[in-house]
């Protein structure tokens, strides 16, 4: 037992310039940890809630940290993660805020792993963990809540499903990220970046398929594996009075946006398609996932927000084949794992993911590869971006 002895909490910048939380951990044997909170811009409606970072602070310095320090084993992930759920008393993380909670949790989890002389990645997941490497869902083309006069669909991602490493996967979708900055200059269309540093070019979504289709198609056969690529489409950004609206293009109903979906994953032989369909239709996402989920993953984010008992309801349904990980989703690491299993259980595949809004913290890095999770998705460039992806081969470099 090394008990918590200190927590120090402060606000620092995201990578957006808002103000969240950081969290840093120290235990009685001189164990240190340090964590900071994401933050999302195309939030689920039913995801743990963030607090305006200076109220977190105050609400976790009065209620969380006396429960923590001199209380419980830094070493003890469970017991830490529980404890927040305790103090907090609420189902949503509305008492202390998602933000201080996940900082906590993040930063403990490194000071026990430190504790314990392990690389975090293997405090998470044991002994027997650290041999299987995410696939990295990169974002080269996007739009949405992510960049004003853009695609609709919030995100297409390179995906390297044949890539023989982590690190080489890394290159690939960087390469891509590359590529498209090129196939967009020949057509003289001025590229701005996204919020996660993904193109995000005032053209059509029809465009933006051919564009990334034609770059991971030169950039595959360039270095000689599959690179497939996949969306985000944020759909229940898009879906207003039982439509989904789409700039530019006529509205789809329900029916046509599952035809639209499965159409352009044949077309385009797509690996993956994350929020399809509305955030609270797990009925259509059953739908779509029938038709289609043979041959691709259906992906669900704001619709599960790594809430098991939403993903329970979607395994029950046979909602879904994929479920997308965010640990500020829901407050804390022990929670994402949570989701992770049952999901492993159900055949459900996981991706852990950043946020739009991110820092410098590696911890999903090591968070896919403690919990053998097959994708990651975290960006491609940009530095807060590349912090992850830098982790993963300096991870894959270690085993
Ligand atoms: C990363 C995403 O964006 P945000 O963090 O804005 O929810 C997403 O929707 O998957
Ligand atoms: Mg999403």
């Amino acid at each position: 037992m090394t008990l918590i002895t200190d927590i120090t909490l402060r606000r620092i910048l995201d990578s957006r310039g808002n103000a969240t939380v950081e969290a840093e951990v120290t235990t009685e044997d001189g164990g240190f940890g340090r964590g900071a909170a994401p933050s999302g811009a195309s939030t689920g409606e039913h995801e743990a809630l963030e607090l305006p970072a200076e109220e977190a602070i105050e609400k976790a310095e009065a209620d969380a940290v006396p429960a923590l320090v001199g209380e419980v084993d830094a070493t003890d992930q469970r017991a830490i993660d529980d404890t927040l759920h305790e103090v907090d008393g609420t189902d949503d993380f509305s008492g202390i805020g998602a933000n201080s909670a996940v900082a906590i949790s993040m930063a403990a989890a490194k000071a026990g792993a430190d504790e314990l002389g392990l690389p975090l990645f293997q405090h998470l997941g044991g002994t027997f963990r650290g041999d299987q490497f995410p696939t990295p869902l990169g974002n080269v083309v996007g739009g949405g809540e992510h960049a004003e006069e853009a695609t609709n669909i919030q995100e297409f991602l390179s995906a390297p499903v044949g890539a023989p490493s982590v690190t080489e996967a890394v290159f690939a979708n960087a390469q891509v990220h590359a590529r498209i900055g090129e196939l967009l200059e020949e057509k003289g269309v001025p590229a701005n970046k996204g919020d996660e540093g993904a193109w995000a070019p005032p053209i059509g979504d029809d465009e933006a398929f051919e564009i990334v289709d034609q770059a991971t198609t030169e950039v595959s056969d360039d270095l000689g594996f599959e690179i497939s690529f996949g969306l985000d489409m944020a759909a229940a950004e898009m879906y207003e009075d039982g439509e989904y609206v789409y700039e530019g293009e006529a509205n789809r109903s329900t029916a046509e946006q599952i035809d639209y979906v499965a159409e352009m994953v044949d077309e385009y032989d797509m690996a993956y398609v994350e929020d399809p369909l509305d955030e609270n239709d797990f009925e259509a996402f059953a739908e779509l996932t029938d038709r289609v989920g043979d041959r691709t993953l259906i992906c669900g984010d704001d619709l599960y927000v790594t809430n098991v008992e939403r993903l329970q309801d979607g395994i029950d349904k046979g909602s879904s084949n994929s479920i997308l990980i965010k640990p500020n989703q829901i407050g804390t690491l022990s929670d994402a794992v949570d989701a992770i299993e049952l999901g492993a259980e159900n055949g459900i595949v996981s991706a852990v993911s950043h946020r739009s809004g991110e820092t410098e913290d590696t911890t999903i890095a090591h968070l896919a590869v403690g919990a053998a999770a097959p994708y990651i998705k975290t960006g491609t460039v940009a530095g807060e971006r590349t912090a992850k992806l830098n982790e993963l081969i300096r991870i894959e470099e270690q085993v």
